[in-house]
């Protein structure tokens, strides 16, 4: 099993939701930036270094979300482990998505989610209404 970090970074009671490029596997699916854990690495290294790499942001972590195992039909398994997130900068470099939006709570639903990320989103759009 792969564990995958992510973070639901919040501003301005909305939430950074990134496209993965067409290049990535998923391709054009939304997710929540992030990857895969890496020896030796706390959970929230991890989430900091991705975020960091993939976005040049420096974020601050505020909380832990329940986590969501999910197989692909690749066969591959990860645990996708969410945060809540604060922004510590705020200038975006974005070095491997296609694109973000910041979305309001009920525009959530509306993103062609990667498959792991659905249970995440319904958890947050039932507890931060
Ligand atoms: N960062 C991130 N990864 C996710 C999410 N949902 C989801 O299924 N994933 C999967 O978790 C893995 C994260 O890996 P990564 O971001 O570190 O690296 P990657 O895309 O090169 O992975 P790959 O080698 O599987 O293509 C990918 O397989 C990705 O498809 C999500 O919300 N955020």
């Amino acid at each position: 099993m792969i564990q995958v970090t992510c973070a639901l970074i919040e501003s301005k009671q909305r939430v950074l939701c990134a496209q993965r490029s067409a290049k990535m596997s998923l391709p054009l699916k939304w997710e929540f930036p992030g990857g895969k854990l890496e020896k030796g690495e706390t959970l929230e290294d991890c989430l900091k270094r991705e975020i960091k790499e993939e976005l040049g942001l420096n974020i601050k972590i505020l909380e832990r979300l329940p986590s969501n195992t999910h197989k692909y039909s690749d066969k591959k398994i990860i645990e996708l482990i969410p945060f809540r997130c604060s922004l510590q900068t705020s200038e975006i470099d974005l070095k491997e998505h296609s694109r973000i939006e910041w979305a309001g709570v009920s525009q959530l639903e509306s993103f062609d989610w990667a498959e792991a990320d659905i249970p995440i989103v319904q958890h947050y759009i039932q507890n931060f209404k």
